[in-house]
């Protein structure tokens, strides 16, 4: 039980703030636990990166410090919001916000894809959720629907996108800097493609679309399979079929969408902008859902104009 747990492992300060209960999912780079905040009982999750459990401790802790200096620079309604942080010699522990509906994966059970509505639903917040991450100069290079975070078990709901520690924050930088000195003396390929290959955003357009072929199909458009060339293979290939039995009740639109992410050639793969602007997404109903999970309306938006007449039964000086 709770009391009965282990606690002496985390720092002092964070013992005292949280009590700290089951695992609720494991990262790449940790594990993420469910947490109490003690004052308050609000529930929150905790994720816990060890530097040491990494062959080379260089990229991890690289990689961690990234993710926090993302987390700490990012500010949107469907990205995950950091509470706490704190840490060790050899331990990080980030405190977020508690998404009680879990991992989107757990919604997406084999076999069966999510009603067409709520695929949009969740994937136009995905999309916002990316555009502003590109808009930052970051990319995500991880999305999967491990890493998509509902707010409630309801269907209609907010989603967050979660798990930076394959993240990468565009060395705009570096290159700029370069450029400010005298250039007389630079070699051509720092100016041309060279110097910024290796991915670009579009990685994330291509991980959105096998995440939406996922949520619409129920299953995965590059899987293992014996007979079947290997995954990578499948992928590099562009390869996947949409099963008509799995895909006959979604709409043209929306595969319409899935085949324009799933394009091999980074060049002409639809951008996270573009498919903003799919038919499939101009749908007033869904845009005014989201946009009322994104911004709910608070109190001081709600409260009458401020000369309202007070209750009968409510103090106050009426002048
Ligand atoms: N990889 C990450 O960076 C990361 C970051 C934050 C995360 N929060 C969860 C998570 C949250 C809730 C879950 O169900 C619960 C658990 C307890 C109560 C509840 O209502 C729902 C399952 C997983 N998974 C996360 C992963």
């Amino acid at each position: 039980d709770l009391m009965s747990d282990d606690q002496t492992i985390f720092p002092k300060e964070f013992q005292e703030k949280y009590l700290v209960s089951r695992g609720i999912g494991t990262g790449v780079c940790g594990e993420v636990k469910l947490a109490f905040e003690r004052a308050t009982c609000k529930k929150v999750a905790v994720k816990i990166i060890n530097k040491k459990n990494f062959p080379s401790v260089g990229t991890a802790t690289r990689n961690a410090e990234r993710e926090i200096e993302i987390l700490r620079r990012i500010d949107h309604p469907c990205l995950i919001k950091t509470e706490d942080f704190y840490q060790t010699e050899d331990t990080y522990y980030i405190v977020l916000e508690l998404m009680e509906g879990g991992e989107l994966f757990n919604r997406v059970k084999a076999g069966h894809g999510l009603d067409e509505a709520v695929a949009k639903l969740y994937f136009y917040q995905m999309l916002m959720a990316v555009e502003y991450l590109h808009r930052n100069g970051i990319i995500h290079r991880d999305l999967k629907p491990e890493n998509i975070l509902l707010a409630s078990q309801a269907k209609t709901c907010l989603i967050k996108v979660t798990d930076f520690n394959q993240s990468k924050i565009l060395e705009g930088e570096t290159l700029s800097r370069t450029l400010c000195g005298t250039p007389s003396y630079l070699a051509p390929e720092v100016f041309t493609r060279a110097a910024t290959t290796g991915y670009g955003p579009s990685v994330d357009a291509w991980s959105l679309g096998v995440l939406l072929f996922v949520c619409l199909g129920g299953y995965a458009p590059f899987y293992e399979h014996p007979s079947r060339p290997s995954v990578q293979e499948q992928i590099i290939q562009g390869e996947f079929t949409m099963v008509p039995s799995k895909w006959k009740g979604i709409s043209d639109q929306a595969k319409d969408m899935v085949r324009k992410l799933l394009v091999v050639d980074p060049s002409l793969r639809l951008s996270i902008t573009s498919a903003l602007q799919h038919p499939w997404l101009q749908d007033p109903a869904m845009l005014a859902q989201a946009n009322k999970l994104m911004y709910p309306p608070q109190d001081s938006d709600t409260e009458p104009s401020h000369n309202k007449r007070p209750r009968e039964d409510e103090e106050g000086d009426n002048g």
